[in-house]
């Protein structure tokens, strides 16, 4: 689990965008709501869910350190949908909620609505009824490189689309990866990200999963907005995939903070198993260059024979 979902609670974002408009609306669906109002931000001007009272809740879909997803259906067009509920912490809330506003990309989850009271944030979001990447890989233990492969590209393209509206996601790991019933792979949860404005970087994030330049910033000197911190993350998910077990530490190793830490900083290059073929070893030893100045950018990593063409 992360550090996100706890930070959330401890330290507001701090993003240079203007908060999303809310309208007052009625959500006696939240359970225990004892409040007769809640109020909500839809991304688009015509959500297809304009109040909670348009869900049924039909089975949880799982649980993260913030809260709780739910299968849903919508009473009247009986779609499904996946409704996020979170504890409320209004400062940081919208700003995720505006983040999720701006976002209209086949590689991204999509958000259709959010409603927020003094208890709970929710999100309507497109349901992705083959969960995460985390628990395909539990199921299925490692994949094979042209599954990785188109994987990495769809990452990639949902990165780069993030890239250009100046996002920076902050948190990409396997069970931020959220799979549809086509099998396509989408990134998810905007908790750690934001929209940057300067050069430094947000704490939010999962370190297992955070670049050097995120873990030691006075070794590895700031990178660039945080982009580069993204394609770090996505290196570490594409090698995870490979070999089926986190990569950065070695079997047997004391799992702890310390070892983690000292995997992710020290100056040795990452081990690439041998058994790769030249092209994902070299894609992921782009991507997981310590050195942010010479890590493969996200234009660079679409144009790679690994990941060129795929989907
Ligand atoms: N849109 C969705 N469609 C289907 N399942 C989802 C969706 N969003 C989340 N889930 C499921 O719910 C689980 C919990 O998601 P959530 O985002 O709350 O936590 P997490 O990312 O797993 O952990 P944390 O937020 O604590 O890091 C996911 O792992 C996934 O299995």
């Amino acid at each position: 689990m992360t550090l996100v979902r706890e930070r959330r609670h401890q330290e507001p974002l701090t993003l240079s965008i203007s908060p999303p408009h809310y309208h007052r609306t009625t959500a006696s669906f939240i359970a225990g709501d004892p409040s007769p109002s809640s109020f909500s931000s839809s991304p688009e001007s015509s959500s297809p869910v304009e109040t909670l009272n348009d869900l049924e809740k039909l089975t949880v879909l799982g649980q993260g350190s913030g809260g709780t997803v739910y299968k849903t259906r919508h009473r009247r067009t009986k779609t499904l949908y996946a409704l996020k509920v979170l504890r409320s912490n209004l400062n940081i809330t919208t700003v995720e909620a505006d983040i999720l506003k701006r976002i209209e990309s086949s590689f991204i989850v999509k958000c259709y609505a959010v409603f927020v009271n003094s208890y709970d944030l929710c999100f309507v979001m497109e349901l992705m009824e083959k969960g995460s990447l985390h628990d395909a890989l539990l199921a299925h233990h490692v994949f094979s490189e042209p599954v990785i492969s188109t994987l990495a590209n769809r990452i990639l393209q949902g990165l780069r689309y993030l890239q250009e509206r100046r996002i920076v996601h902050g948190d990409i790991k396997p069970s931020n990866l959220l799979i549809n019933e086509k099998g396509e792979v989408k990134i998810a949860d905007f908790g750690a990200s934001r929209v940057v404005a300067g050069g430094s970087y947000g704490s939010n994030g999962t370190c297992a999963y955070m670049s050097p330049e995120r873990v030691d910033p006075e070794k590895w000197g700031f990178g660039e907005v945080g982009f580069a911190g993204d394609v770090w993350s996505l290196g570490v998910v594409v090698l995870e995939c490979f070999l089926g077990r986190y990569p950065l530490t070695k079997i047997g190793d004391k799992p702890d903070w310390a070892g983690l830490i000292c995997a992710i900083c020290c100056d040795e290059k990452v081990e690439i198993p041998a058994s790769g073929s030249p092209e994902f070893r070299d894609f992921v030893e782009k991507c997981l260059e310590k050195d942010w100045r010479k890590r493969g950018t996200v234009e660079e990593l679409l144009l790679h024979p690994f990941v060129k063409n795929r989907l």
